[in-house]
């Protein structure tokens, strides 16, 4: 009897998906075994092996963070403890758990989302410890010093950290040819659909949509490179977001995953830079960030920080990204280059922040921004939250603009997030509550448990050479029906954390 016939679940569900929503599902991922390290390739560039080794970074100072309890207290005694707007409001979110999975518990219990493809990652599937030819390798620092001693990732990092191998892996940098930097891939999401989507925006007086990127005002720069990035008119989280932030409110956003969120924060975010002048200064050994952006993964801030770099090229806005896993005096000297937009992990912000040499100070920061935010605010991310912003520095909420975006908001974590804005922020839902996207047609086959790997089989055989997604719940099921299917003459790989 295999392991996935004895599931206590007694129906399987399929998607048969029916249009483009089929070809992004998949890109990339997997330099997201998210918190092992980067075993990068020793030697140059390119020949590494990029693999995952769950190793994590260096050090033991695990409590370097834990003495700022005032500030916290400060911030979370002015919450007023009200219940969030736009109750219920969310997706379904696409949880790709076991594409994902940080962690080695194998049944996902403490995952992040799947998200887009990680641009230029190559991945192999496989076991736990990922494999060779991960990532395109990278290179010891030379003089390499030892400052990642502190927080990782995630809360699970930071509970294992007595144990972690000193982090030496620097990353290729990222490609400064323009091509590279503006290629885009299709998103998934069918944009022209998306005009007719549901919006509500609940709050005071929201400022009225833009229908245009003109209507945005954007300065010439950020103007070429919206329209280098190809994007040729707003999607409509953007339509309601750009002006939302540009009149200086607090959001709390919530849409689809892969509906132009981020450029609905960086757009507005660079734009008053740029109006406000910002430069980036390499004079300063102190950076002072106009704009922190948090994410919970590292693939996720690295594609933010590559969005920022984005439209911000050709302007004095440098964006830097920080993140576990790569070594921290590397991060440190590229932030003493200059840093407006600072984006990174909140375990790694943590780190710096809570050594005492930090890099950075945070008392200049205008734009908190938080993405992924529900998964910011869960049990696991909230208390280092809550130390991000009540770190020394940090403007309290009143002071600076917070900016929350997320596929999903449930109320209790509306309700956690309300803490973190002004009174009078905006909530912005992009769609319907728990709505399927109507370019997938769903069916749905009930089965007794005995009887999945049959019926998998004989729908497999129905839909002739399709391209097919099945998900299962832990890795070991995921490896298990891969093997299955490849003896029945499926090409079939499997993938997971
Ligand atoms: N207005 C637009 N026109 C065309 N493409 C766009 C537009 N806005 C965003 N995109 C592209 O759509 C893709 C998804 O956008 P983005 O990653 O910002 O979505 P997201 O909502 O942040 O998704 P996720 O929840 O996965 O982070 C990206 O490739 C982005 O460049």
């Amino acid at each position: 009897m295999d392991e996935w016939e004895e599931q206590e679940t007694a129906t399987s569900g399929t998607c048969a998906l029916t249009s483009d929503t089929s070809t992004g599902g998949t890109q990339g991922d997997f330099w997201n075994s998210d918190h092992g390290e980067f075993q990068g390739g020793r030697g140059g560039r390119g020949r590494g092996r990029g693999g995952f080794k769950n190793s994590f970074f260096s050090g033991a100072e695990d409590g370097a963070n834990d003495g700022d309890g005032q500030n916290n207290t400060a911030e979370r005694s002015s919450f007023s403890r009200r219940g969030g707007r736009g109750r219920g409001r969310g997706f379904g979110r696409t949880d790709h758990s076991d594409f994902d999975a940080d962690e080695e518990d194998g049944d996902n219990k403490n995952v992040s989302r799947g998200r887009r493809g990680g641009r230029g990652g190559s991945y192999r599937q496989g076991g736990e410890q990922g494999g060779r030819g991960g990532f395109g390798g990278g290179y010891r620092g030379k003089d390499e010093e030892v400052f990642a001693q502190g927080h990782g990732d995630t809360p699970a990092e930071n509970a294992d950290a007595s144990d972690r191998p000193r982090v030496t892996y620097i990353p290729p940098p990222p490609s400064e040819d323009e091509e590279s930097i503006f290629s885009h891939y299709e998103s998934g999401v069918n944009f022209d659909k998306y005009d007719e989507i549901l919006v509500d925006v609940s709050g005071t007086n929201p400022p009225p949509a833009i229908m245009t990127f003109d209507e945005a005002a954007l300065c010439e720069s950020l103007k070429r490179n919206v329209s280098k990035s190809g994007y040729v008119k707003p999607t409509p989280v953007q339509k309601h977001g750009i002006p939302i932030i540009s009149a200086g409110r607090d959001l709390m956003a919530c849409a689809q995953t892969g509906s132009g969120k981020t450029a609905a924060f960086l757009l507005p975010i660079l734009q008053q830079l740029m109006a406000d002048g910002a430069a980036a200064s390499c004079f300063s050994e102190m950076q002072e960030p106009d704009a922190i952006i948090v994410a919970p993964t590292r693939e996720l801030i690295n594609q933010i920080y590559l969005e920022a770099r984005k439209f911000a090229y050709g302007t004095c806005v440098r964006p830097v990204v920080v993140y576990g896993g790569v070594s921290t005096g590397h991060q440190i000297r590229d932030l003493s280059r200059g840093c407006n937009v600072l984006c990174g992990t909140p375990g790694r912000l943590l780190d710096m922040i809570g050594r005492g040499k930090h890099p950075y100070e945070p008392c200049k920061v205008r734009y908190l921004v938080l993405d992924e935010a529900d998964r910011m605010l869960d049990m696991g991310f909230e208390p280092d939250m809550r130390r991000l912003v009540g770190s020394p520095g940090m403007p309290s909420k009143e002071n600076r603009q917070t900016l929350m975006f997320s596929a999903t908001f449930p109320e209790d974590i509306q309700r956690l997030a309300a803490d973190f804005l002004k009174t009078d922020y905006l909530f912005l839902a992009v769609g319907i509550v728990g709505g399927a996207c109507s370019d997938v047609e769903q069916t749905f086959v009930q089965v007794t448990k005995f009887a999945k790997r049959e019926q998998l089989i004989d729908l497999l055989k129905s839909t002739g050479s399709e391209r097919t997604m099945v998900f299962v719940e832990t890795k070991r099921q995921a490896d298990f029906i891969a093997i299955i299917l490849c003896q029945e003459k499926f090409p079939t790989t499997s993938i997971h954390g």
